[in-house]
């Protein structure tokens, strides 16, 4: 499995635990920047380029940090094909992939400890879609991207 990192300065520190995490899961990682937390940068910019990796399936998922997670999800939910959640505990972790097939996870450094932050990006690797009603909702999702990207 490869995973596409990104984040910008409020969340670079968030990213550099869970790539570390990672790495020790043996799981690839590809990180997308921003590279420290002393530049002010502009979290739409990180959100896309993981976005557009995991559309173009250069990365299996993607997982981005803000200061709050909103931003940068929001960024990477522009992006047809991706359906980015935010998210603060380890249910609603679960039910991301269970239910909505999350293929993006976004987390806020500015919410989350590390030790959540942790146990949230195991939850969502390990939660398989369950298919079924689900991708009847998830299919609708697709449409309502086909009518406003015409
Ligand atoms: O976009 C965000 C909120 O939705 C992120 O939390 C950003 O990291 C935050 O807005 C950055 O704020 P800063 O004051 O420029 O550090």
């Amino acid at each position: 499995m490869k995973i596409g990192l990104g984040c910008d300065h409020g969340g670079y520190n968030l990213k550099l635990e869970i790539k570390k995490y990672l790495g020790t899961k043996g799981i690839e990682c590809v990180d997308f920047g921003t590279n420290n937390d002393t530049e002010s940068v502009d979290y739409p910019i990180y959100g896309q380029k993981v976005a557009e990796a995991v559309v173009a399936n250069e990365v299996d998922y993607g997982i981005v940090c803000c200061g709050t997670g909103i931003g940068i999800s929001l960024a990477a939910n522009k992006v047809p094909g991706i359906r980015c959640a935010v998210v603060s505990d380890t249910f609603s972790a679960k039910m991301s992939k269970a239910h909505n097939n999350a293929n993006m996870l976004s987390l806020g450094e500015r919410v989350l400890g590390k030790g959540l932050a942790l146990e949230i990006v195991e939850a969502w690797l390990n939660t398989e879609f369950e298919g079924d009603r689900h991708l009847r909702r998830v299919n609708l999702l697709s449409e309502i991207e086909k009518k406003y990207n015409k």
